[in-house]
């Protein structure tokens, strides 16, 4: 009998779920085992480029207890965002949110209904509910090799081919990959599911990969949003996808030099919390912060939204290790700067799961800010309240984080309340009447910019005083703290809407790009031009197009669009989603946009890669592919094709 067939025996005896084995059974076997298998206990040693730059630290062994458990859908939707107790819901005609985790947790909102009813015009009471989550029989069976579990046992690291563990991971959050879940079923989705637990697990799993031929996608948070963790659905070998989750440690933190190393697998809310207790930031909050992993926020170059005083992942990484099947890369010490040829960190950030496993990330950390404030902004129009971002960036007085919504945007913010003067909105009362009557601003027209401040109180007092100089320049108006404050809590909100309009046949996404400042207005223009064209081009009545300007640069910003419509029933509407936002990509790339400031290339943006960066720069990746991952086995598909 295999040492497979006999942990599936032990596994019966206790109880143990189907196809779900843990390290300590399979120890008990692998003990027993005669170790004549080269990646037995310990594997190879794979070549190191480098000492490991933090040798002479001590360093913590005890894992971070994260709020996301192991086992991943016991707190979040298994086919929809978030976590389960926090979604919107109608109930007697009227929405609400659920769960108190919100700021907007347990309460109707009226207006909102309002906006739903007027912009897509649909009928609340006939809401379409997902199927349940699949049957175990319903899942397709595992492709595993014998030898290669066998082997995989010997290793400590606990793995699954449970149907469920498999499906979660086998997706982001696109439309496409929500849509499938509520309605279809994925072509492909990996055979197998392992959680190493260090950086030498992960150098024993990749090295036993390469021997089995076996195809590995790393996974973090699994809030992509380009296709990035999902399984080629031609690809034939064994897939197993490799969950960082349980390497989530802080191995050290240095008070001195201001640097903590980290586990690639520790989650944004948990690596704050645990920061935050020792009176530290790393000041990185991409919108996804709650659910992404470190890991994750490297290998597609992340942008958290107070990068303007902490900076974007790029410039908060000091150091990183990376494992791939050709050995791991890294550098030998952990200096501020080096003059040392390319830098090959900008290898490893962007590499999106196709060279190798991130595992250990040295960041810089704050210490937390003494103040932290919000503000907003109104201006008359969304054009002047660009102009005062593009003065604001070209005085570099950025504050923590600056974005600008356009009016739709601004209106549909203004609808998430649950009665008038609640959050002490722009739109009741006074301040209304000061607005519109005496300051002649158009509610149709008027934009808002929301702001937070962090650092020093007289700094934050001194850079307030120069942000809302500046707008009023350009005809902006304070509009006080609670609007801004609900502003940032809504980005986290926003987020659950899209599994609600899906009960009401109305689908839709964001997506984002990177533009000099003089072509930001017109690129957002001519992408709502384009898409509201294309819309009624397709006979599409109901849709919403809106966008934010979310970062500013020396040389230009940040812009997200949000763009969703009710479908009419003709044809299949992810489809029609993708169709209208490969247009509005094109769009964007004519107005002189980038395929992405920070959602990454994934298999999603795939085809566009060659044209951003030269028919020369898509061989240097593969043959960077090539060096690092000579056998493919990073073949998640994702930024070029790999037909190496
Ligand atoms: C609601 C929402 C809001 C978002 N807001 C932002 C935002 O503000 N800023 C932003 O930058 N992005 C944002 N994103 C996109 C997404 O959160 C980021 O791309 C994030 O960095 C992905 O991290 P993750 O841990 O979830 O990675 P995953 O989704 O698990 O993986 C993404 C890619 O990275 C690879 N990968 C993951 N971990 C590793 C590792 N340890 N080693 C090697 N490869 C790895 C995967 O193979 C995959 O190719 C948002 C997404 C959603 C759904």
């Amino acid at each position: 009998m295999s040492a497979d067939d006999r942990l599936k025996v032990v596994a019966r005896h206790l109880g143990v779920g189907k196809n779900v084995f843990h390290t300590s059974i399979a120890m008990q076997l692998c003990s027993s085992e005669n170790k004549t298998s080269d990646t037995a206990q310990g594997g190879v040693v794979l070549p190191q480029i480098g000492p490991s730059s933090d040798a002479r630290k001590p360093r913590r062994s005890k894992p971070v207890k994260s709020v996301i458990p192991k086992n991943r859908q016991e707190l979040l939707k298994w086919n929809g965002w978030g976590y389960k107790d926090s979604k919107f819901v109608v109930e007697n005609g009227i929405v609400s949110f659920t769960g108190n985790r919100y700021a907007i947790g347990n309460l109707s909102l009226p207006y909102f209904t309002e906006w739903v009813l007027e912009k897509f015009d649909v009928d609340l009471n006939s809401g379409k509910i997902a199927d349940p989550v699949p049957k175990q029989d319903n899942f397709p069976s595992p492709i595993v090799d014998a030898g290669f579990l066998d082997e995989l046992h010997c290793l400590q690291i606990s793995f699954s081919l449970d149907g469920v563990d498999r499906l979660i991971r086998s997706h982001g959050h696109t439309l496409h990959d929500i849509f499938i879940l509520r309605e279809g079923t994925f072509e492909r989705i990996p055979d197998i599911v392992a959680w190493p637990e260090s950086h030498d697990a992960v150098v024993n799993l990749v090295q036993l990969a390469e021997k089995h031929d076996i195809v590995i996608i790393p996974f973090g948070g699994g809030t992509s949003v380009s296709k990035a963790v999902s399984c080629p659905r031609e690809e034939t070998r064994t897939i197993l996808s490799l969950d960082t989750s349980q390497m989530n440690r802080i191995l050290w933190l240095d008070q001195e030099n201001l640097v903590a190393c980290c586990e690639a697998g520790i989650v944004g809310q948990d690596l704050e919390r645990e920061l935050g207790q020792q009176g530290f930031t790393s000041g990185h909050e991409p919108d996804s912060y709650e659910f992404s992993s470190l890991g994750g926020w490297v290998a597609t170059r992340a942008s958290g939204m107070k990068k303007n005083v902490y900076g974007n992942i790029e410039d908060l990484l000091v150091h990183v290790r990376m494992v791939t099947p050709s050995g791991v890369l890294e550098k030998s010490c952990q200096v501020p700067r080096m003059s040392c040829g390319p830098d090959f960190n900008h290898v490893i950030l962007g590499s999106e799961g196709t060279l190798g496993v991130i595992t250990e990330v040295i960041i810089k950390v704050r210490p937390l800010p003494q103040c932290k404030k919000y503000g907003s902004i109104a201006f008359p129009n969304f054009e002047s309240g660009l102009l005062s971002m593009r003065e604001v960036a070209k005085q570099r007085c950025q504050p923590a984080s600056i974005r600008l919504m356009d009016n739709e945007q601004f209106k549909f913010g203004q609808s998430l309340r649950p009665v008038p003067g609640y959050f002490g909105l722009l739109l009741d009362g006074l301040k209304k009447i000061y607005i519109t009557k005496i300051k002649g601003f158009d509610v149709n027209q008027m934009c808002v910019t929301t702001l937070v401040f962090e650092g020093d109180p007289k700094d934050v007092e001194h850079q307030e005083k120069k942000i809302y100089d500046i707008a009023a320049q350009y005809g902006g108006i304070p509009a006080g703290e609670a609007n801004g404050e609900r502003g940032y809590m809504l980005t986290f909100v926003i987020a659950y809407i899209r599994d609600l309009a899906m009960e009401y046949n109305i689908v839709g996404e964001s997506f984002e790009t990177s533009v000099s400042w003089d072509r930001t207005l017109s690129l957002c223009n001519n992408v709502k031009h384009r898409l509201k064209k294309e819309c009624e081009a397709a006979g599409i009545r109901h849709f919403m197009i809106s966008c934010r300007v979310t970062q500013t640069y020396d040389v230009g910003s940040c812009v997200y669009f949000y763009f969703g419509f009710k479908w009419n029933g003709v044809g299949n509407p992810v489809t029609t989603y993708e169709h209208l936002e490969e247009l509005a990509r094109d769009e964007i790339l004519a107005s002189g946009g980038s395929l992405s400031h920070h959602h990454g290339v994934g298999k999603l943006r795939m085809r566009w890669f060659p044209s951003q960066v030269s028919k020369l720069g898509v061989e240097l990746y593969r043959a960077t592919k090539r060096q690092l991952d000579p056998k493919n086995i990073f073949a998640n598909g994702n930024i070029s094709k790999q037909n190496l």
